[in-house]
């Protein structure tokens, strides 16, 4: 599968010197040698719930961790009463190194851009071909959100029996982003979410769309045991639903073919603040551009006089479609109203 240049969070990369040599080796094995391996489902005020060998765990944060976040999509060691009977509580004693991070935007309420999803493969962007009228911008935040963070975007059009998705598509075909075009009436039977759930086989896909896209409709289709398992965090969180803003890992329905993969839904996250993203990240999900960045000044920003990819593009060696795309992705990152 093409991967978009994976980074993992900062915070991942402690350097510290060798204890080596200074103490005895008993001190330096790692602690929790009986811990067992969890994955977060959700986190609400501190109570992590970690599927834990087949069981969902509640847990929360040892003291050994300090300020690291732990999010949704973290796996971890977990020690303690991994039972999952009510009112018990594991604690989460290490979180293992991350493979990607997708960062929620800031906001007025809160200035700060945080780590929402750990680990993902990839970012399904749900939009809506009607009703709400798609809004291309949002979706071209998303998708640099997308290549800033190492996943594959998949755009999912959704509402296809309201209007055509020819349009939208044409704006999107230079950029080869893979999509699936949806309506609920497909759904019924089951057939036209399979087509969905092909394309998240074996992959962590978390889902973003704004408000009345049809997202809730989409993941109940794709995970038809979504009841249940809020059921499971219900009893956890004591409320009638689930309504914590945080994401919420959901198992794909098991396959024949052996990989399940999961559904991360992530409500009240619409778009994302991208004052962190880094260029060279976006432009390495354009292999065809990146080789003609080389000859770019410095701190290029690929849309300036000087820019080499117009000459790259002008001797041929890419489409000029590509880098219209690009520069396009490259515009959002200017925050506008709507957004
Ligand atoms: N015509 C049509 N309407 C749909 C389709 N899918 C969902 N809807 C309707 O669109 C509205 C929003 O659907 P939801 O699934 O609740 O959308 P959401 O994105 O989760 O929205 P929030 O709950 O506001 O976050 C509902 O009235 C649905 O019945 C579809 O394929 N076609
Ligand atoms: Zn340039």
């Amino acid at each position: 599968m093409r991967r978009y240049g994976k980074h993992t969070d900062e915070d991942d990369i402690r350097v510290r010197p060798s204890r080596r040599g200074t103490r005895p080796r008993t001190h330096t094995r790692p602690k929790h040698e009986d811990a067992a391996e969890g994955l977060v489902l959700t986190v609400d005020r501190g109570r992590l719930t970690c599927l834990v060998e087949g069981r969902t765990v509640t847990a929360m944060k040892a003291r050994e961790l300090g300020r690291k976040a732990v999010v949704v999509g973290d796996r971890v060691a977990v020690v303690g009463d991994l039972s999952g009977a009510k009112d018990t509580l594991a604690r989460i004693v290490r979180v293992q190194e991350r493979t990607s991070v997708l960062r929620r935007t800031a906001d007025d309420n809160d200035p700060y851009e945080r780590v929402i999803v750990a680990n993902a493969d990839q970012l399904a962007v749900v939009t809506a071909l009607a009703d709400p009228e798609p809004r291309p911008r949002l979706i071209d935040r998303c998708l640099v959100a997308a290549f800033d963070a190492g996943l594959e975007p998949l755009l999912v059009l959704t509402k296809s029996d309201l209007a055509p998705a020819g349009p939208l598509l044409e704006t999107y075909a230079p950029l080869g982003v893979r999509y699936v075009v949806t309506n609920r009436d497909d759904f019924a039977d089951g057939s036209g979410v399979e087509a969905v759930r092909e394309l998240m086989r074996g992959q962590i896909t978390v889902c973003v769309g704004h408000s009345g896209v049809g997202k809730t409709t989409l993941v109940n289709a794709l995970v038809p045991e979504r009841r249940r398992a809020t059921g499971v965090v219900n009893a956890v969180t004591g409320r009638g639903r689930h309504t914590t803003t945080s994401a919420l890992a959901l198992p794909l329905p098991p396959s024949t073919i052996g990989e399940d993969g999961w559904v991360i839904d992530t409500p009240g996250v619409r778009s994302f603040g991208l004052n962190h993203i880094q260029l060279s990240r976006v432009i390495h999900a354009f292999p065809d551009l990146e080789a003609g960045a080389a000859d770019c000044p410095r701190a290029c920003s690929h849309n300036e006089p000087g820019c080499a990819l117009d000459q790259w593009v002008a001797e041929g060696h890419a489409d000029p479609a590509r880098l219209h795309s690009l520069r396009r992705l490259l515009a959002t990152r200017e925050r506008r109203e709507g957004d």
